[in-house]
Parts: structure tokens; C-alpha cells; sequence
């Protein structure tokens, strides 16, 4: 069973650490929300401050005429179990004040920063421990007064920005409001129990608190108020006389001040039968035990608010990517698993888990096709062109049978020709393939935090790709050049026999007129051309082969290969650089890694409290 101490104690300790975490409950569900806190709330001089000081049992709010309470003051008691007391300001950690006087001041000083020396306020509120075995663990909130003039110096608005700013306090489900009225005052008039009820309409979470009950007039008393007929609130309103005026300039001690208050509730002839659940020690344990209840309701749902974040924060750091090795073993294992994991991404691409591989069938399918249809056949085997070639060929002495030679001249200047389209293939399908990898570098996740090793990786691979482009080209060209340094005898065998089949009688007579007319060369040429036409088509076939099997299954295969070797020859500190991250993302991880610690321990603190 956790003790109300441990307990409270441990709510502190969150607070503080959601404060250094600059979590002070803006937007959403923070951590500071779910945490309870108590607020106090009244009217100018209804004693307020003078309530705060004696749970605390201390003199150290700044005392004046007029607004003296300009922005919230966060108040978390800590009870310590002896030693000296002392207080320290969430702005100036590590700095122990013992003199309260001290602290009076630097509450002024340090609202004065933020404000000005002017009347404004501001809803910054101003952190503040005291650690002390004369108190309880408790975390209380200071607000300015509400009021319903502006005062000299003042804007109009102050009126309602004060109000504003103690509801945004108070309308939090988890603030436990200390509801401030003065017993000298109609209690139908109080501002404290105006804003509560609006804002706490069931008073589940309101505690009214009546000061002044030494400054009734004689013949009146609180009562009524005091034993919940005025006014019903679901917890007992306590009464509370503090020191007056006089007695602060008298500079009357705390301690003894409690002991008169109790002396004044036991020796009242109205109040005696309730003496023991008035007074400022016995406010400070109502709301202790209150506390203790309802953080005790709260801890499932505080437990789950944690762990949703260090899910969150888990993810994110999942999603930016843990911290690496500092072994060099480990570091060249990650950077393989990296390229293993692009290489995946790249092989998608080519085996259609991406969009981008069907765009090589694009070349052979259609880009090739096209490109061997254009080329200038129709010139080159033109009558005219065929005439100059074999005559050329033939020399001085003109061919008797077939121009063998004319032939071999023009096949091998149309086979030239494919050269064009061969090596366009190669290009269009090296610039594919170097696309990808850019694609695939890009939608690698893993490689996202490492850009140095995303441009290694890039070089490498449009390194390899370069090579495979060079080895596609010989290739192809060598397929070229083969057509040329063979023909195939079939297809001119069978040509020799068909003329004569198709030759009419007209034709046979006047053959050695014709072997030398247009009609003869336009023979050749159109012998040419099928013969041409055949080569096309096999080209055609076997170039998208060559290219594949130089450069996409190279790419598949080993597109890092020479890395691998590479990587594997380097030193520790290279291998450390290729890892290298951008500082921004460097920062985060830390940033992160930071909250989740904090929200573990967090959680660990609870735990312990918990099943204690
Ligand atoms: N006699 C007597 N005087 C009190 C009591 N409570 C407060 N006072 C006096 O009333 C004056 C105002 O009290 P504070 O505690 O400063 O009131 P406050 O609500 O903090 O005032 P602001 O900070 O100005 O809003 C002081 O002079 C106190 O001494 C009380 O129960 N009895």
C-alpha cells in the first residue's frame, strides 16, 4: 500500500520533470493534465496568500496594497523528513534559498521580469519548491486575484484577463479548486464560489474556505455557511482565521499563529463543537487526503497516458532510426544490411513489386522497333545507289554473272546502319536502369537518416551500370559485326533459283540487254533489301537479349558488388563517416531518446509507488 506521502511525493516528482520537458499542459492531453493540483482562488484580499502561507507555515509571498499576485505561482511542498528548510525556484535550479525573505523577493523580481514593473499580468507562471519537514506534500497554485475594477495604471481588460487566466487554471478537470471567501463579506457576493460553481457545477472538486471569521460583526457568525446550509458543496467548508494585518506588522510567527487559531476554534462559544475540522492544519490535510484519493483514481489512467507516449516515441525513434554502433564490426554490418535493404528495393523495381521495370520492355517493344524501321534503307538500295555501288565494286571489268562483290558492299553498308538503334537501346536502357536506382535510394526507408552513405551507394551503383553499359555495347556492335562477317548461303542459294522460275520468255530473250538496265539493279537491290530485312529481323530478337544479359541481369546480380569489396576494405573511422547523419535528425534522436528515459523512469516511479 503506498503511503499518501509517496504518492503525492511522486506527482511532484512528474510535475517537475513535465516542466523541464516544457510540457505545461498546452495542447491536448499532456502529462500535466492528468496530474491533479490544487488552485486557490478569491477575490483581492480575501486571504489568499495568507491561506497558502499557513499550509505552508511560512512567510514568503510578497504582501502590498493592490494587485500584488501578478502571475501564477506553481507551489510544490515537499515534505522532507528533517534538516534545514529551504526553497528553490524552477528558474535558478541548483540555488537553495533559506531566507523566505529571499524568496518573497525573487517571486517579485522574477514577476517583474516577465511583466514590468506595471500592474499587467501574465499567465507565465513562476515555479516554486520548499522543501521542509513542517509541511505537506502538496502542489498548490497561486493566482491573482479576481477583482472587479481596474485600478489606476491598469488597461480595462485586467477585469477579465484576470478571470480568464484563473479559469483556464480552474476549469481543468483535475484542478481541485481552494475556493477563497471572506466571512466579513455576503458569501452570495464571493467571486471564488462564483467561478467554482461555474466551473465545478457538481463541487466535486471545489473546497470552500472561509476566511476572516475573527472579523465578523459582533452578534453575526458563519454558521450557516460553515455547516453547508447557504451554500452546499460536497466537501466541508473549513474555517480559518489568520493573522491580521496588525499581527504581520507585529511580525507574529507562523507557528504560533496556528496555535491561536486552534485556541480560537476551541474556546468559541459558536465553533467549539467544530473545532477540529477548522483550522489551517486541518485544511492542509483535507486536501492532502483528497489528493491521495484522487490521484490514487487517477494512476490506471496516468499509467496508460505514459505508455501511449512511450509508444509514441517509440515509433518516432523507429521511424528516424536508432542510434548506431560505434564498433566498426557492427557499423560495416549495418551499412550491408543498408544496401542489402536498397538492393531489395531495386529488384522490386525490375521484377514489377514497383512501377519502373516495364519501361525496359518499353525500349525493346517499341523504341527499338521503331528506331530499325526509320533507318535510310530506301536511300542506300535505291537503283541509283545500287548502280554507283556495283559498279564501283565491279572495277574495270564489269561483273559477268552476279555481282558478288556489289553485293558484300551493300549488305555490309546496310548492316553498318544498325549500329545506330543497337547502341540507343543500350543508352535508353542504361538511363532506365540509373533512374531506378535514384528511385530506389529515395525510397529506401532505412537510408533515409544516412545521406553520405545514400551518395556512396549512388556512385557505386551508376559506377557498375556505366560498366554494364560499356560491356552491352560491345555486345551488341559484336552482333552487328557478326551479321557482316557471314552471310547466311541459304537465302542466296534459293534466290538464284527463283528467277528463273519467274523470268517470262521476253525476259530470257533480251537477258544481256537487261543485266546491265534499271531492272537489273533494281533486282539486286530488292535482293538486297529482303536479305536486309531478314537481318533486321533477327537483330531485333537478339539485341534486347544481349542488352538484358549485359546490363539488367548484371544490375539484378551484382550492382554492388565492387562496394561490397570496397566497404570491406575500410577502416574503422571511413566506415564511422559513411554513417554519417544529418546533426538536425542527430538532435531529435537525442531530444527523443531524452523524453522516453524520462517518461520510463516515469512510469517505473509509478510502478513502484503503485504495488508498493
Ligand atoms: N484578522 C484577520 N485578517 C486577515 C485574515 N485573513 C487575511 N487577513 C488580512 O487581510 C489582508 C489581505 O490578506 P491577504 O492574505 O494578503 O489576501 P490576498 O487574497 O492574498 O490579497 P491579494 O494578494 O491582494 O489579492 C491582510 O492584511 C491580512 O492580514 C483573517 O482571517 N483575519
Amino acid at each position: 500500500m503506498a503511503t499518501m506521502e509517496s504518492l503525492i511525493g511522486l506527482v511532484n516528482r512528474i510535475q517537475r520533470a513535465c516542466t523541464v520537458l516544457g510540457d505545461h499542459g498546452g495542447q491536448g492531453m499532456s502529462l500535466w493534465e492528468a496530474l491533479p493540483s490544487v488552485a486557490v482562488v478569491g477575490g483581492q484580499s480575501s486571504g489568499k496568500s495568507s491561506v497558502l502561507e499557513s499550509v505552508v507555515g511560512r512567510d514568503f509571498l510578497p504582501r502590498g496594497s493592490g494587485i500584488v499576485t501578478r502571475r501564477p505561482l506553481v507551489l510544490q511542498l515537499h515534505k522532507t523528513d528533517g534538516g534545514q528548510e529551504y526553497a528553490e525556484f524552477l528558474h535558478a535550479p541548483k540555488k537553495r534559498l533559506t531566507d523566505f525573505a529571499a524568496v518573497r523577493k525573487e517571486i517579485a523580481d522574477e514577476t517583474d521580469r516577465i511583466t514590468g514593473k506595471s500592474k499587467q499580468i501574465s499567465n507565465v507562471p513562476i515555479h516554486l519548491s520548499i522543501y521542509s519537514p513542517n509541511v505537506v506534500n502538496l502542489t498548490l497554485i497561486d493566482l491573482p486575484g479576481l477583482t472587479k475594477v481596474a485600478v489606476e495604471g491598469q488597461p480595462e481588460s485586467i477585469v477579465q484577463d484576470i478571470e480568464m487566466m484563473v479559469r483556464s487554471y480552474v476549469e481543468k478537470p483535475n484542478c481541485i479548486i481552494l475556493a477563497i471567501s471572506p466571512a466579513n463579506q455576503d458569501i452570495a457576493t464571493s467571486d471564488a464560489i462564483k467561478l467554482a460553481r461555474e466551473v465545478d457545477p457538481s463541487g466535486e472538486r471545489t473546497f470552500g474556505v472561509l476566511t476572516k471569521l475573527d472579523l465578523m460583526d459582533k452578534g453575526t457568525n458563519a454558521l450557516d455557511v460553515l455547516e453547508g446550509r447557504s451554500y452546499r458543496l460536497q466537501h466541508p467548508w473549513v474555517g480559518i482565521v489568520n493573522r491580521s494585518q496588525a499581527d504581520i506588522n507585529k511580525n507574529v510567527d507562523m507557528i504560533y499563529a496556528r496555535r491561536k487559531e486552534q485556541e480560537y476554534f476551541e474556546s468559541s462559544p459558536e465553533y467549539g463543537h467544530l473545532a477540529h475540522k477548522m483550522g489551517s492544519e486541518y485544511l492542509a490535510k483535507l486536501l492532502s487526503q483528497h489528493l491521495e484519493h484522487v490521484i490514487r483514481q487517477r494512476i490506471p489512467s496516468i499509467l496508460a497516458l505514459i505508455n501511449k507516449t512511450i509508444d509514441e516515441l517509440n515509433a518516432e525513434l523507429d521511424r528516424i532510426g536508432r542510434p548506431i554502433a560505434v564498433d566498426s564490426g557492427a557499423q560495416l554490418y549495418t551499412i550491408l544490411e543498408l544496401c542489402r535493404a536498397f538492393d531489395r528495393v531495386f529488384r522490386e523495381h525490375l521484377d514489377g513489386g514497383r512501377p519502373g521495370g516495364d519501361r525496359i520492355y518499353g525500349v525493346f517493344d517499341h523504341q527499338l522497333p521503331a528506331a530499325l524501321k526509320k533507318l535510310p534503307f530506301d536511300r542506300h538500295l535505291s537503283t541509283k545507289n545500287v548502280q554507283k555501288v556495283v559498279s564501283e565494286a565491279d572495277g574495270y571489268q564489269p561483273h559477268l554473272i552476279a555481282p558478288e562483290q556489289g553485293y558484300r558492299r551493300l549488305i555490309d553498308g546496310s548492316i553498318t546502319y544498325f549500329k545506330g538503334p543497337a547502341d540507343a537501346s543500350v543508352d535508353a536502357v542504361h538511363f532506365i536502369l540509373k533512374e531506378l536506382v535514384r528511385k530506389s535510394i529515395a525510397q529506401t526507408e532505412e537510408l533515409k537518416r544516412f545521406p553520405t552513405l545514400q551518395s556512396e551507394i549512388a556512385a557505386a551503383a551508376n559506377d557498375s551500370l556505366e560498366k554494364f553499359r560499356e560491356e552491352s555495347r560491345k555486345t551488341v556492335v559484336r552482333l552487328v559485326d557478326m551479321e557482316s562477317s557471314y552471310l547466311t548461303v541459304e537465302f542466296f542459294r534459293k534466290l538464284h533459283l527463283e528467277p528463273e522460275k519467274n523470268q517470262n520468255p521476253k525476259d530470257t530473250n533480251n537477258s544481256n540487254i537487261d543485266r546491265y538496265s534499271d531492272n537489273h539493279f533494281r533486282r539486286i537491290g530488292s535482293n538486297v533489301n529482303a536479305y536486309i530485312n531478314m537481318v533486321c529481323d533477327t537483330l531485333r530478337n537478339s539485341i534486347p537479349k544481349a542488352v538484358v544479359y549485359c546490363q539488367v541481369r548484371e544490375a539484378k546480380r551484382a550492382l554492388l558488388n565492387n562496394f561490397y569489396v570496397q566497404v570491406g576494405r575500410r577502416e574503422k573511422e571511413q566506415l564511422g563517416q559513411m554513417l554519417d547523419e544529418d546533426p538536425a535528425l542527430m538532435e531529435k534522436r537525442s531530444q527523443i531518446a531524452k523524453r522516453l528515459e524520462l517518461y520510463k523512469s516515469a512510469r517505473d516511479e509509478i510502478d513502484s509507488v503503485a504495488w508498493k
